[in-house]
Parts: C-alpha cells; structure tokens; sequence
C-alpha cells in the first residue's frame, strides 16, 4: 500500500491514470443510483439522440438507454480487465520465477511454451479458443484472455527474474540453505514487484482489448452488455449508416479511456521503479537548485579540479539520500589527494558526481566541479566525451570487469586512444607498449584476452587505459582493493611513479588509512557526506584535529612501532537522508560540546595554509570548553 502512495506521490502520470480508473470504477459500481432503468430493456423509442428527455446519451436501435447501456456495461468490461490480468499476471509470474529459479529442464519446458504462445498470432488464436468454449459466458471469455495472454509478461519476469537469480543476495540465501519458497518469496518476488504491477496492468489492457474485438466480431456473448457488446451491436444495427454515431463513439471513447488510465499507472510504475526510464539519456542527472546556497567563485589559485558547495545523492522511493553536503575541495596539478572515511560516507559519491559518472538514481543537486576552469557539471555529452580520458580518467574497483572479453587486449587499449583522434597504427603500437611498460606488464600480453590475464593485471591494463592520454587527473576509486597486498603494493608504487613522472595529480579513494598517509600529499577526511578535515598527510597522521578524524586514526594500525589493540568508533553514522542541524558526528563525539555542536554546523575553518577542520573545538569563534580542554591535552601516540 504505501509503495503505491509512494508511485502516485512521485509520479503524475500515475495519479492520473488512477483518478481516471477511480472515476471509471465509480461508474460501474454506482450503475444502479446512476440510472433507474435496465441495461437489457427495450422498452424506449428507437435512434434517440443525445439529449433527448430521459436519455442523456441517446437510444439504440433496440430501444435501449446508451447511458445505462454504459454504467452496466462498465462492470462487465473491468470484470474481464482485472480478472483476466490478475489471472495471466499470476500464471506469468509462476512461470517466470519457475523458469528463472529451477533453471536446466524446467526453464527448458517453459521457454519452449512460453515460445510457442509468442509466435502464435494473437487474435487467431483468441478466436478459436473462443470459438470452442462459445456459449460459457463471460467466464469463458475471461479463460480464453487469461491463457492467451500471459506469456509476454512471462517472458519478462524470466529475464528479470533471470538476472535476480545469479545478485549475490539470492546467491547468499542459497548457500545459507533457506528453502526454494522461501528465496522466491521472500527475496526474489519483491524485487519483481514493480515489473509485476506493470505486467498486470498490461494484460488488464490486452484483456479489455480482446474482450471488445471478440464482441465486436460476434464471437462473445453479445447477449451481454459489455463495452464491447455495445460496439457490436451498433455496427450490426448499423449505427454510422443512420447518422447515429455516439452509438459506436461513446464506447469507443470508455475504450480508449481505460487503456489511457492502464497506460498512465505503468508508465508511473516504471518511473518509480525504473529510475533509468526517469533520467533516460544522462548518466549524470544534474539539478541546480535555484534556492541553493550561491557558489562560491574559485579562488584565482591554480587548482586543477576545484569542487565547490557540491550536493549529491540518490533519488529514492523513501526520500532523497544527500550523500554528498556542501562539499568544497581543491586538488592542486600533480597532487595526491587521498579522500577517507567510514563505508558509506559518500566518498564514491563524491567522485562519480565531480566527473559527471553519477548514475541513475544518482543526482548531483547543487555545486560545481571545474576541471582547469571548466565545470564538468555543464558540459554537454558531446563536450564531455571529448573531455573524458583526455583531461581526466577513472579507475575503480570494479574497472577490471568493464574489459570486453572477446576483444583482445591491444584493441581495448587502441579504443581510447582512438576515440580521441590518434590513428597512425605505428603510433598506437608504439603508445600501447609504452603504457605496458609504465605499469610493468610484458608488452606481448597486448595479444592476450582479458581471461588469459590474472585480476592483478587487468587492473594494470584498466590503469594503463586511464594513462593512454596521459589526463591531468586520475580519479581511483578503491583500484586495488580486489588484489592481494602485494600485488596491491606493486601496482601502487607504480600509480606514484607514473604520475610523478607525468605530472599528474590523483584523487584515491581507499578504506586503508595507513595506505593513503603513505602515499598522499593531501589527506580529506568525510563523515556523513561532509568534508570534517583537510589537512597535508604527515599533519594528518601526526596531529589529527577532528574528533572524527582521531578516531579513525586510533583504528588503524601504526605504521611502525609496537602492535597495539585498535578500537572501532562506537555509534553509527546519522542517517543521510535527515537534514542534521549540527554536526554530522555530535552523537559518536567523545568532545561534545551539547548546546552548541547539536545546533550549530561547525564551518570548516582554515588553520593554516591547506589545513581547515569543521569543529567548534578548533572554531576560533568558539569559547574553550572544558571538553575542549580534554582535547588539548590529547597524547597522540595513544591514537598512532
Ligand atoms: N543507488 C543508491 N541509492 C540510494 N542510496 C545510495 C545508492 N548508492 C549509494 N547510496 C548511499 O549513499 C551513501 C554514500 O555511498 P558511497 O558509496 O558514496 O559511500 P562510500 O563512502 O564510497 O562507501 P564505501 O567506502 O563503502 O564505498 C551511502 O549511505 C549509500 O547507502
């Protein structure tokens, strides 16, 4: 119930469709106060025309009230719609999971049926099925719709269903032992429901459809009145002919009316539910809020990628996820930039909304992101394209998977450079290997498919890509965090060498705090969205300012000295869909200062030169507080 709230909340469409089914679905129920007289009686004058006294909409050929003809008719006709779609939805669910879960034979049989009902031409079939049980009413009817239209909607559950089966949570329920019921209800069916609710409302569609060609062709119970019935028998009585044409045009119009309503529900069930179909065309959606807080101007600094006031998040069906706040951050040409935090707190976010690779649901919602003066957020997708892998490039965990497996390696490698003008075969040959050597891999697995090479070197072939046109940036998203540590430390000091030599600076994203003071220039930390601390790594790692950032140093091993048992934070980060008044970390803050921290959101104030912290222990507005003090006296080695 309250995902259908949720659909008609966030989509017109659909709330039209459904004030237009509701307004149908009165008509019908109410048949009997909306009009005194039988839907079958004949006892009025013949050819009436609209308006007449006592006849709204007019008489028929037999003397029957069009207007009630139309009320009553109403129930038959949505009767058929919902049941008929209730039934084929159900049996194409079935079918679908069936086919999808139980896999070999099963899905065998069943595409084999599934194919066979596909190929056979619809109303032919719809014909002779119906041909065969003539003379059942409309429960016959209702049958003949439901059997002959369920495989289409179960043709596309298989294939989502299909995809859902091999999602590792489906996975995880099968190794843990749950039950064949148990997966496919539990936690296969409501992933499909959206599809399902789509599918029902097609057929309801398809049924009606079917019901009124089958009248109008006679093969129906004509003694019935239906929407459909009624076309029938004004085309016998030849309604046109006599110049009585809102015979045929008013239900024609309920016709058409209902399969608008249908049409609106599904198009609002895919806009919820497909958030693709919503930001169709752009991987980055980008809203500028006019109410949002006004850009700051970039400093006249020479900052290769200056973000500024950037909000991201996620459009969701329970509210927007505001994963990235206000975020400001410089990196400098050539600059290690290291981005830390806990899981969750927005640091993807933040760097697929910087490079305009945020996907649907994703939104940036505010800010800019300029590259060298030019912000990402405004370019066009031709502008962008030719921006990408030129000026900046992106290397993430995942980026190892994105090589085509039929394709060898040299050509995936050529592909970008080609993609931006570089032809001369001797020179992509030349590059190719160049790149192979920069990230030590032997230039002769330029021939080799992605399969013939271990994870550690596609993630170097993924590197040597990102390299191919030597970007002022490189963003890295966790690039190495699926290889074991050595590997990991190879390919890490080679990134470093590579891009001292080229001059290139580099954001890298990682969860391996210790990695990251090792490796950067620059260290920011994130909490709940917002940027808490920036600081150069040796300052970092030596003297953390942020409450926030002391913690998340005591969790991390030291890099040299004694092991020591680490602590974790306790708490859990707030919830990045409330709008917080004051500190993103006042509930886990072993520094709290209540009062204060709770109301008020610390600015993130400068200390020195590429050092700022948002908290009020170290605003220099903010008065010394005894917890304060407790800071001043902190030991660092109790936290390194
Ligand atoms: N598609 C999505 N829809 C809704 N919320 C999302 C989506 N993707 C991410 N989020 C939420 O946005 C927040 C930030 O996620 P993000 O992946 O940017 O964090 P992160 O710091 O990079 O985490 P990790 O280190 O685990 O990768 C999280 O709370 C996450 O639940």
């Amino acid at each position: 119930m309250s995902g259908l709230f949720a659909v008609l909340r966030r989509s017109p469409r659909a709330s039209a469709g459904l004030g237009l089914l509701l307004v149908l679905l009165l008509l019908a129920l109410l048949a009997p106060l909306l009009s005194r007289y039988s839907p079958t009686s004949q006892e009025f004058g013949t050819w009436l025309k609209p308006g007449a006294p006592g006849h709204l909409l007019g008489t028929t050929a037999l003397g029957q009230d069009i207007w009630t003809q139309l009320v009553y008719g109403a129930r038959l006709t949505l009767l058929i719609g919902f049941t008929a779609g209730l039934i084929a939805t159900a049996i194409a669910t079935a079918m679908g999971l069936a086919a999808a879960y139980f896999g070999g034979r099963t899905d065998e049989a069943i595409n084999v049926l599934l194919n066979v009902f596909l190929v056979l031409p619809g109303l032919p079939l719809l014909i002779i099925a119906s041909a065969f049980l003539r003379g059942g009413g409309v429960w016959s009817i209702i049958l003949v719709i439901s059997l002959t239209g369920w495989a289409w909607g179960a043709r596309v559950l298989r294939s989502q269903a299909l995809a859902l089966r091999n999602r590792d949570f489906v996975q995880a329920a099968i190794a843990s032992g749950e039950g064949a019921g148990r997966i496919i209800f539990s936690e296969m069916l409501p992933n499909l429901a959206g599809l399902i609710a789509a599918s029902f409302f097609g057929t309801a569609l398809y049924a009606v459809l079917s019901e009124a060609s089958l009248a109008f062709l006679g093969l129906g119970d004509v003694g019935q009145v239906t929407w459909g019935t009624m076309l029938y028998w004004a085309q016998a009585k030849g309604s046109l002919l006599q110049g009585a044409w809102w015979w045929i045009a008013v239900p024609g119009l309920c016709i058409a009316l209902l399969g608008t309503a249908f049409a609106l529900i599904n198009f609002g069930i895919d806009e919820v539910t497909n958030p693709k179909v919503v930001h169709a065309g752009r991987a980055t959606r980008v809203l500028r809020k006019k109410s949002a807080a006004p850009v700051k101007a970039a400093p006249e600094g020479q900052a290769l990628l200056a973000i500024r006031n950037l909000d991201a998040g996620y459009v969701t069906p329970n509210g927007n996820v505001r994963a990235v706040r206000d975020v400001s951050l410089d990196v400098q040409p050539g600059e290690f930039l290291g981005l830390a935090g806990e899981s969750g707190c927005g640091k993807s976010t933040l760097a697929f909304a910087a490079t305009r690779l945020l996907d649907a649901p994703g939104v940036v919602f505010g800010g800019e992101a300029r590259l060298a003066g030019q912000d990402l957020l405004a370019l066009s997708p031709e502008e962008l394209r030719r921006v990408r892998w030129k000026d900046y490039s992106l290397v993430f965990q995942a980026s190892m998977n994105a090589l085509n497996p039929v394709l060898k390696v040299r050509e995936q490698v050529y592909d970008a450079m080609q993609a931006h003008g570089v032809r001369d075969p001797a020179q992509l040959e030349a590059r190719a290997k160049e790149l192979f050597a920069l990230v030590g891999i032997r230039e002769d697995y330029l021939n080799a498919y992605p399969h013939q090479l271990s994870g550690g070197m596609k993630q170097r072939v993924v590197i040597a890509i990102a390299l191919a046109l030597e970007p002022r940036l490189i963003v890295m998203d966790e690039p190495t965090t699926a290889l074991d540590v050595v590997v990991q430390r190879q390919i890490l000091q080679e990134i470093d060498a590579v891009r001292r030599r080229l001059g290139i600076a580099v954001v890298f994203i990682t969860h391996d705090l210790s990695l990251l003071v090792e490796m950067s220039d620059r260290i920011a930390i994130m909490y709940a969205g917002e940027v808490v601390e920036e600081a150069p790594a040796h300052q970092l790692y030596a003297e953390p300012k942020h409450p926030y950032t002391r913690r998340l140093m005591s969790a991390f091993p030291p890099l040299d000295g004694p092991r020591e048992r680490r602590e974790g934070i306790p708490g859990r980060p707030p919830s990045l869909s409330v709008t917080l008044p004051g500190c993103p970390f006042f509930e886990r803050c072993p520094s709290r200062m209540p009062g204060t921290c709770d109301v008020q959101k610390p600015a993130r104030a400068e200390l020195e030169p590429g050092r700022s912290v948002a908290c009020f222990l170290h605003s220099p507005a903010t008065v010394q507080s005894p917890a304060a003090q407790e800071v001043a006296v902190y030991d660092k080695r109790s936290v390194v």
